[in-house]
Parts: structure tokens; sequence; C-alpha cells
């Protein structure tokens, strides 16, 4: 796309919404400083670094086979530099405990420290990018049955209880020296693929778990808690026990960030309705962007009704700075950096079409009950020019616009995936 072209779409595209009383700017401002959490588990279909374990457990699942995954540090490093590359804006990188730099060495999960995500941290503040942090409770023989935190066996819950204690005081060191705040996200994949009969046993040692974990008071200003839940994994169709109603109860109760993960309830729920309800009762939540079809299936995100909800639902609540957005999926079967860079700029452009929503006219139809003139304009609004408004603020950041960046992919895989 010539830049000629992106500035006459712009200039456009600016005049329309001034029409509204939209200042397309502030609107690119604002959505700049949304810093999206990249998922470094894309790469390598959430295989990470341990020595001597690449299976993958605990109800998750990765599909397809398309060559080039990322093999080592390295390699998943530049696939992130490159996805970067592409997305405007400055983002953060999001890591699970197994993709520690452990140097070929049998490290348990038990014994990680922060020595072992340093290397992350300096490749991070040599990029410019900020880190999050998740505690890795899966993909482990002490997981194999399906139960960690809530396990019936008190030596496996504590193995596990200091295995996020460790994550939180790596979380919180990353933190300090990166100069943003580190979420540490804990989800867990306890559940039984069969009926359970003591529910409240285990959601009861889940929550003594907790309790212990959160023991070890960490620095609000160096990083911050969120718990997950989920409502199925593969083998735990039955039960799961960290439900939305666990997490939110203790959440709310103990003032911990809750994570809404787009793929983790039922298949007609949506996450973007929750948002209002629950900022009314958390501080902040953060977001894990996802795409379930029909299940938790963690396809790429695209610019679809929910993620358009989503984005709406936060610009219209003012909640810009009280939530978190990160995404999650694993898609092995397209290209992955390709996947990334999808994610990312679906997310984006969600977010920019809710800033450039013509508010004030919808909220003076909806006070005055003009149903169909609200209805009218929503429809309408969904077609004014704010793809060229993403264009142009990627052309102003340096960042190949639209479908162009297709052929850098494919040039990243011609060069350096296809090598694999
Ligand atoms: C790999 C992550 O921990 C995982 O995606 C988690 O956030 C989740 O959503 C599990 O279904
Ligand atoms: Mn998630």
């Amino acid at each position: 796309m010539k830049t000629e072209q992106i500035n006459q779409a712009f200039e456009y595209a600016k005049t329309r919404y001034a029409g509204f009383g939209i200042d397309v700017e502030k609107a690119i401002a604002d959505m700049d400083k949304l810093s999206i959490s990249l998922h470094c588990w894309q790469a390598d279909d959430v295989t990470g670094f341990e020595a001597g374990n690449d299976e993958l457990t605990g109800g998750i699942q990765v599909t397809g086979n398309y060559p080039g995954k990322a093999r080592t540090i390295a390699e998943l490093r530049a696939d992130i530099d490159k996805a970067m590359s592409l997305i405007p804006g400055e983002h953060r990188v999001n890591l699970h405990a197994l993709y520690g730099d452990f140097g070929g060495e049998k490290v348990d999960r038990d014994q990680i420290e922060i020595k072992h995500f340093q290397s992350w941290i300096d490749w991070a503040k040599e990029k410019g990018y900020k880190l999050d942090f998740n505690a890795t409770c899966f993909s482990h023989e002490k997981s194999a049955d399906g139960f960690t935190l809530s396990h019936r066996d008190p030596a496996i819950r504590q193995f596990w209880v200091e295995h996020v204690i460790r994550c939180r005081k790596i979380a919180e060191e990353i933190g300090r020296q990166l100069g943003s705040k580190c979420i540490h996200n804990i989800w867990i994949p306890d559940g039984s693929k069969d009926l359970i009969v003591d529910r409240s046993l285990y959601r009861q040692n889940l929550k003594n778990s907790l309790d212990n974990i959160f023991e070890y008071k960490s620095n609000d200003e160096l990083m911050l808690d969120s718990i997950e839940c989920k409502l199925f994994g593969i083998g735990s169709e039955s039960f799961v026990v960290g439900s939305h109603e666990f997490y939110m109860g203790y959440g709310i109760a103990n003032n911990k960030m809750i994570t809404l993960d787009a793929g983790h309830f039922h298949p007609t729920e949506v996450i973007s309705d929750k948002i209002s309800s629950l900022l009314l009762f958390t501080p902040e939540i953060l977001l894990h962007v996802s795409r379930g079809v029909r299940w938790d299936s963690d396809h790429v995100v695209i610019l679809n009704d929910e993620l358009q909800a989503i984005a709406q639902e936060i610009i219209r609540a003012k909640a810009l700075d009280r939530v978190h957005v990160g995404l999650d999926f694993f898609d092995a079967s397209i290209n992955r950096i390709g996947a990334y860079v999808i994610g990312v700029r679906a997310t984006q452009k969600a977010f920019l079409q809710a800033l450039l929503e013509p508010s004030a006219q919808l909220n003076s139809y909806e006070v005055n009950g003009q149903n169909f003139e609200r209805l009218a304009l929503l429809e309408e609004a969904k077609s004014l020019p704010w793809a060229a408004v993403y264009d142009y603020y990627c052309s102003t950041k340096g960042i190949t616009p639209a479908e162009d960046y297709i052929s850098d992919i494919q040039e990243y895989e011609r060069n350096v995936t296809s090598k694999r």
C-alpha cells in the first residue's frame, strides 16, 4: 500500500469522524497506550525448554504440524522479535515457567529461580519489551493424575505451592528489573474426566493452597496476581476445581485479579458481558483473548463480534487502564508467527474501532429512548473508515500496513522457519 493512498484515506476518515465530534488523533494516541501481552507459547506449541519434557498435558491441546516451530530459546526469541516487528506499538511478552533458560539441566518446578529467567529479562530489556509470567502446573509427572494444588496428597499440593510461590517471586523480580508491574497468572488443570463425589474437598484444598501461596506478600508495585478459571478441559469434562464461581469468589474476597479467558466458558457464554460487572468489584482484570471454536480450541484471534464487544465494553466503561490484555491461543496448523500478527492486529483493530465509536450520539439516542436510531448508528459505525485509521497508525510507526505484512511473513518463512 502506498503512503500517499494511506494518507488520502486517513484524511477522509478524519473528516468523516469529525462529523461525529470524534478526534481521530486522540483515538490513535489512546490505542497506542494499549500494551498487549504476547504469549510466548504460540511459537513452539506450548513445549518449553525443560530438559526431557516435551509432552503437553493438562487438558490443553495444540493441533497441527505446520513446519518451523521454534526449537530453542534463540529461535523462539527471534520469532517473537519478527512478530513484534510487524505490530505497531509497545507490547509485552508473557512467559510460562517451563520456558526457563535451564541450559539443558533438569531443574524441577519446585527448584526454579530467577537465574533461570535472567536471560529473558536481559533480552526483554534490550528489545524494550515488558514481561508477564505464569506458573506452569501442567506437563509434569506430579500433575499426571489431573490434580495439582487441589490434590488429595498434601505432599503433591506442597510441591505445587512451592512452585507457584517461586514463580511469584520471579515475577516480582522481573517487575523490579524491567520497571513495569509483571502480572503473574495462575491457571491449573485440576479436574476430572468423570463424576467426582466430594467436590467440596478439592475446592477446599485449592482454597487452602492459594491461601498458602498468598501468604508470601509480594510488592504490589512490582507484580500483580491473577487467577484464571475454566469450564472444562480435555480429560476434565465432568469437573474442574477452579470454576468461575470459585475464582470469582476467591479473587473478590482476597483482592486478587481475575483472568477471563474468552475460551473458558460455555460455548454461547461471552466474557464481554462480564467486564462491566467484575469491574464494580475488582480494581483490575486480566483478559486472555482467545477464540474458542465449539470448545476451548484456542484458535487464532480474529476481528469477530466477541472481540469487538470486549473492546467496546472496556472503552465504554472507560476502563482501559484497569484491564490488562493478553493473548492466549496455540495454533500449530498455520505459520506461527503469522498467527501472532493476525491476533494482535485484530485486537488493536477492535480497540481502535471502539475508541472511534460515535459514543456521544449513541448515548444521546439511548437516553432519549430512540432505540431504532441507536441500532441504526451501531450498524453504520461498523463500516465507518476505521481501517484507514489503523493503516495510518501502522505507517506512522514505520510498520508494514494492511495485508502487505503477508509477504514479510512469507519471506521469514523462506529464509528462517522453513530451514528448521
Ligand atoms: C498455557 C496457558 O497457561 C493456558 O493457555 C491457560 O491460560 C489456559 O487458558 C488453559 O486453558
Ligand atoms: Mn488462558
